[in-house]
């Protein structure tokens, strides 16, 4: 494939090995006890060994503190962090360099607006993560499950290296594709059964639907 893709939330070997049998070039680790891909870090430090030179392991926090951070690094050596929260530029600096590690950095996006947020983080954050802003009420950043206008990226800078996430799933990532072209491609929802519970029938559409899709914007 010649973008990324980045299963998310994952919490059972079942998952894992369905995603990394199937290509995934990122696996995340959901670590926000609100969400119901929590997982704690001994047990993402469990699973990502299966994943260690297969995939590259995202440890996803919200505005954690160093303490949480340390025990997570320790735990299971993450390839990238993902931080999901409110973190400002400098914050994103100063984790990249506590741990020496390729942070990727995450934005709401419901409107063109949105983008002038990713200004600041330039040459700062490793790569840029774009999801919806979530739904009124959400207490999640993220696996919301929802999607923004995809054509808003066509503003973007080509230069600019994203994954792209929020509410995708095997019947709408042709559209996605086609439309955005993205560096990468992030899922956690839309191969789930119930929140939390991801399925592997549903991991291999999913992939199945991309590959269709990468083929036809080959042809
Ligand atoms: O997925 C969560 O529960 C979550 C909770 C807190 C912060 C981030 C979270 N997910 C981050 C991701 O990278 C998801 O894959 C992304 O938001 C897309 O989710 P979905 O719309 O469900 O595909």
């Amino acid at each position: 494939m010649a973008f990324d893709i980045k299963i998310c939330g994952l919490k059972t070997d079942e998952a894992l090995q369905a995603a990394l049998g199937n290509g995934a070039s990122h696996v995340g680790f959901i670590f926000f006890a609100k969400s119901p891909r929590n997982v704690s870090p001994e047990d993402a430090g469990r699973l990502r060994e299966a994943a260690r030179g297969r995939a590259k392991a995202v440890a996803v926090t919200v505005d954690a503190d160093d303490v949480f951070l340390d025990k997570i690094v320790a735990a299971m050596a993450p390839d990238m962090i993902q931080l999901h929260g409110k973190e400002s530029p400098a914050r994103v600096a100063e984790v990249k360099a506590r741990y020496g590690l390729p942070v990727m950095k995450a934005f709401s996006i419901r409107e063109a607006g949105d983008f002038e947020a990713i200004i600041p983080y330039a040459g700062v954050a490793d790569r840029l993560l774009f999801d919806a802003k979530p739904p009124a009420g959400s207490e999640l950043p993220g696996g919301n499950g929802v999607s923004f206008d995809w054509r808003l990226l066509a503003g973007l800078d080509a230069s600019v290296d994203y994954m792209l996430s929020g509410g995708l799933n095997a019947g709408n990532i042709g559209d996605a594709i086609q439309l955005a072209n993205p560096p990468g491609i992030d899922i956690s929802s839309g191969v789930e059964s119930a929140p939390g519970v991801k399925d592997a029938a549903l991991i291999e559409n999913f992939f199945r639907a991309v590959r269709a899709a990468s083929d036809r914007s080959a042809a």
